[in-house]
């Protein structure tokens, strides 16, 4: 019988070796187990893949092997050990180092426990005056241990931002994310909402900018919330919520939402619609089909229509028939590095180019769908200018588009950061949210 530390070393084992979305590895595999074991599997499997640069580098300085020449389970051993002594104060230094031991040798690494042993106990002996790479001397290295973020994604913002602003954004990228949900205001209010949400055991926080937004205290199981089974609200963040807003739809529209799993962006769409319209809601892969069919049928968006389409494929049919067309690109994804802290080892510096060339290829299509005077709009979940300004300026000068003007649809505390009036960038530094792109255009008349 697996205990939650061998648990927990095993998964971050399974999701080395297979580069697996953690979200959806610690679902399946923490099905069945109790809500306080999972709670801690949750947290220590998260702060470790979320730090592991900083462990690896701490290791390394009390380590004779290096650890990408450890066997797999000690490697995973010794970060989440090292996690747990330098970045927790929850459980005694002793019990995790003894706890360590054991598992070592359960796992029939007899001769390897005074090794995993000796570098516990001096890591833990030293804890208090660790040394990093110099800030002055060794910016980047510095950027990267201290904040466990790839070089080459400091790299790529560095070319985009200043060396103050990137740390702000390293910084801001660790910061636990805080359960942004959006009221389905298709069947309910946000009062009742609320009333519901303290009931089933759970308080709740006014959104930042957003009317339809608040925030949960509580982040566990909540999808298993019957006011979630209800389709009373659905989990999204407020920098995503903006999004439907720029697209502006109005009721009896004909909208296409060309990559749309698992139909956040059109769930919220129709209800913007009142449910009176109609949204194509596509995606490349029949799975994700399938998940916005469940979503909208959850959140009763009667005018979402999923449909399967590689959207780099021109689809005779869809020519000039669109009032409104939103591409919400697969991109990088690292704006959302705090929700998803795999992100950061599971992309690379070449994946980049191959995704500006997908994301061409579906804004060169969007364009043929708009009715004259229709409008696009674009936006991805990073920051890098690369997949969100540089498409910008290629969708207008390439497409022909004209710059829409967005400020009536963004609140006003972001309305400083738009520029030349039809795109905004939000930085998690900014509101607390994720990092998003979004730009507006129209096609013309
Ligand atoms: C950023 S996600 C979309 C999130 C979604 N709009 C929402 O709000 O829930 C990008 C989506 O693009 C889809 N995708 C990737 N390549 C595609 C393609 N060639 N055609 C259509 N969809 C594609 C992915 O499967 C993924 O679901």
């Amino acid at each position: 019988m697996k205990n939650a530390r061998e648990q927990i070393v095993d998964l971050l084992v399974l999701l080395e070796r297979e580069k697996g979305y953690v979200q959806l590895v610690l679902k399946e595999e923490l099905r069945g187990v109790d809500s306080k074991d999972k709670g801690f599997v949750t947290e220590i499997v998260y702060g470790t893949l979320k730090y592991r640069l900083k462990l690896d580098y701490v290791i390394n300085q009390f380590s004779k092997t290096s650890v990408h020449k450890m066997k797999p389970f000690i490697r995973q051993l010794l970060r989440m050990s090292v996690y747990q002594l330098i970045s927790l104060d929850k459980v005694p230094a002793s019990a995790v180092i003894n706890e360590a031991v054991k598992l070592t040798k359960k796992r029939g690494f007899i001769n390897l426990s005074g090794f995993v042993n000796g570098v516990l106990r001096t890591i833990d002996r030293q804890k208090e005056s660790l040394t990093y790479p110099n800030r002055q001397e060794k910016p980047l290295t510095y950027l990267s241990v201290i904040y466990s973020i790839p070089e080459w994604i400091i790299q790529e913002w560095l070319k985009d931002y200043s060396f103050e602003e990137v740390e702000a954004i390293c910084e801001a990228m660790n910061e636990r994310a805080r359960v942004a949900i959006r009221i389905n205001t298709l069947c309910t209010t946000k009062e009742e909402v609320q009333k519901i949400l303290l009931k089933e055991g759970i308080q709740t926080e006014e959104g930042t900018f957003l009317e339809e937004a608040l925030y949960l205290k509580k982040s566990e199981d909540i999808q298993r919330l019957p006011s979630y089974q209800a389709g009373k609200w659905t989990v999204q963040d407020e920098s995503a919520m903006l999004v439907a807003h720029v697209v502006n739809p109005q009721p009896g529209e004909r909208i296409l939402d060309m990559c749309s799993a698992p139909g956040g962006k059109s769930l919220h769409l129709a209800a913007l619609m009142k449910n009176q319209g109609e949204i194509i809601s596509s995606d490349i892969y029949p799975h994700k089909v399938e998940l916005i069919r469940q979503n909208a049928e959850r959140m009763q968006a009667t005018i979402v229509h999923p449909t399967l389409q590689d959207g780099t494929l021109l689809e005779e049919k869809f020519i000039e028939s669109f009032d409104r067309v939103l591409l919400d690109a697969p991109c990088s994804g690292l704006g959302i590095l705090k929700r998803k802290p795999d992100i950061r080892y599971n992309k690379t510096k070449e994946d980049l180019g191959a995704i500006a060339n997908i994301q061409r290829q579906l804004a060169q299509k969007a364009a043929c769908y708009l009715k004259a005077g229709g409008v696009l709009v674009y936006s991805t979940c990073t920051i890098s200018k690369s997949e969100n300004e540089e498409m910008a300026h290629w969708i207008e000068q390439s497409l022909g588009l004209e710059k829409l003007n967005i400020v009536d649809t963004i609140p006003k505390s972001l309305r400083a950061f738009i520029k030349e009036g039809n795109r905004l960038q939000i930085l998690p530094t900014m509101a607390d949210t994720d990092g998003f792109f979004i730009a507006a255009f129209k096609k013309r008349g």
